[in-house]
């Protein structure tokens, strides 16, 4: 197969999807490896390494459109992107498609191929290629949320560990998945005084297990989370209904209750978020304040520490590359059922039933493609 691997464009985006040594596994197999013209520079991956590796530098990111047959990438396609992709090409990147619909309608229209990371599934309802970025986002959340505390970031000037007589900071977490847990792991250690909620009291009997214990767990509902908000310093977006829109846990209204220079990290933005007042944002200009809360709301977090983050996205997503290079997707999807709710839209029908609801679409069972 011949694969296509452009320079992500967004904002502050420093991740690539293929690392050299992807490339050469790729290669030794007998496919084609295209690669934009310093695709890898923002991860420390200079052009001369993927030749070294076998692949071929192309110069602009028409080229590797125009050539490709699966295109694999890091973020979704932004709109300067929308026009070179080819009807039938294989897209294999984040899509996050319920919180946008303009790329929804793009891709529809497009008629390519949209297989997304974030709602490959196995078995056991983990979502292999979202992981290793919440991981890198829950972490991240906590020293982000951390530095926004501080009086002349527009927090509320607490330090999180506090010191010897005085109490820390409050933490609160929303969601008990892979972001929220490795947060509280961060928060914790740096001494907050931490509680964690989710839906899932299976999730939350585990946590008391294991986590420390300045990690108190508690069961998520509107009462709960009005509560909590009037006292905690950092507040944690990080809940998930795979593939769908965010339900919104903290509404405009909550704001007023919350303390002047409370800081609020919603890590679940790429899915619309679940605080209301929440908007994508950059890694340039990443927060800004309503009735005295900070937002933190930058939809591409793991972007700005893309040296562990390609290595960490790339491990995960490799295997994956290799099965469709190898079979192509129908194929490999027939083979293998992991991959099957990855796939979103085909030729321009929506085959992932939360994406079609969200923008009260037409939905298309994915059998239709995959029945021989
Ligand atoms: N902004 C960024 O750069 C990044 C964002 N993310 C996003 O972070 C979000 C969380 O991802 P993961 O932790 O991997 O998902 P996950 O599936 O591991 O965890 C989500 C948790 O939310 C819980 N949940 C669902 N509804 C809830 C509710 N009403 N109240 C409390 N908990 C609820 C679920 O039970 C689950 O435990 C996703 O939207 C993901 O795309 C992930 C990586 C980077
Ligand atoms: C998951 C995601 O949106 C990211 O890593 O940017
Ligand atoms: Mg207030």
């Amino acid at each position: 197969m011949i694969i296509g691997v452009p320079k992500e464009i967004k904002n502050n985006e420093n991740r690539v999807a293929l690392t050299p040594a992807g490339a050469k596994e790729l290669v030794k197999r007998g496919h084609t490896v295209y690669v934009q013209h310093t695709a890898g520079d923002g991860s420390g991956f200079l052009d001369d390494v993927y030749t070294e590796a076998g692949a071929t530098i192309l110069p602009t990111i028409e080229a590797v459109y125009e050539i490709a047959e699966m295109i694999m990438k890091v973020k979704e396609p932004i709109e300067a992107e929308y026009t070179l992709i080819k009807e039938g090409q294989l897209l294999f990147t984040y899509f996050h498609f319920a919180s946008y619909e303009p790329l929804t309608k793009a891709m529809v229209a497009s008629k390519s191929v949209c297989l997304a990371y974030e709602t490959v599934e196995r078995a056991d309802r983990s979502l292999p290629l979202l992981i290793p970025m919440s991981e890198v986002a829950g972490r991240m959340a906590v020293q982000k949320g951390a530095n926004y505390l501080e009086k002349p970031l527009g927090g509320r000037g607490i330090l999180l560990g506090g010191v010897p007589g005085v109490l820390p900071a409050k933490v609160l977490i929303l969601g008990a998945g892979v972001v929220g847990t490795q947060a509280a792991w961060m928060a914790a250690g740096l001494g907050a005084d931490v509680t964690i909620m989710d839906l899932n009291l299976q999730r939350l009997r585990y946590l008391a297990d294991v986590m420390p214990a300045n990690v108190n767990t508690m069961m998520s509902n509107e009462f709960n989370i009005r509560k909590l908000i009037q006292n905690h310093d950092l507040i944690i977006g990080a809940v998930l209904i795979p593939g769908a829109k965010a339900p919104h846990l903290i509404t405009r209204d909550m704001l007023k209750e919350m303390l002047p220079g409370t800081v609020l990290v919603d890590v679940a933005v790429d899915q619309g978020g679940c605080i209301e007042t929440c908007k994508p944002t950059t890694h340039q200009d990443p927060t800004y304040v309503i009735d005295e809360v900070v937002h933190y709301c930058v939809a591409n977090m793991p972007g700005a520490v893309p040296y562990t983050s390609t290595l960490a996205l790339t491990n995960a997503t490799l295997p994956y590359a290799m099965q469709l290079a190898e079979k192509g997707w129908k194929k490999a999807a027939q083979d293998n059922p992991e991959l099957v709710p990855g796939l979103n839209i085909i030729h321009g029908d929506i085959v992932y039933q939360a994406v079609a609801e969200a923008f009260d679409m037409d939905y298309t069972p994915v059998i239709k493609y995959l029945a021989d």
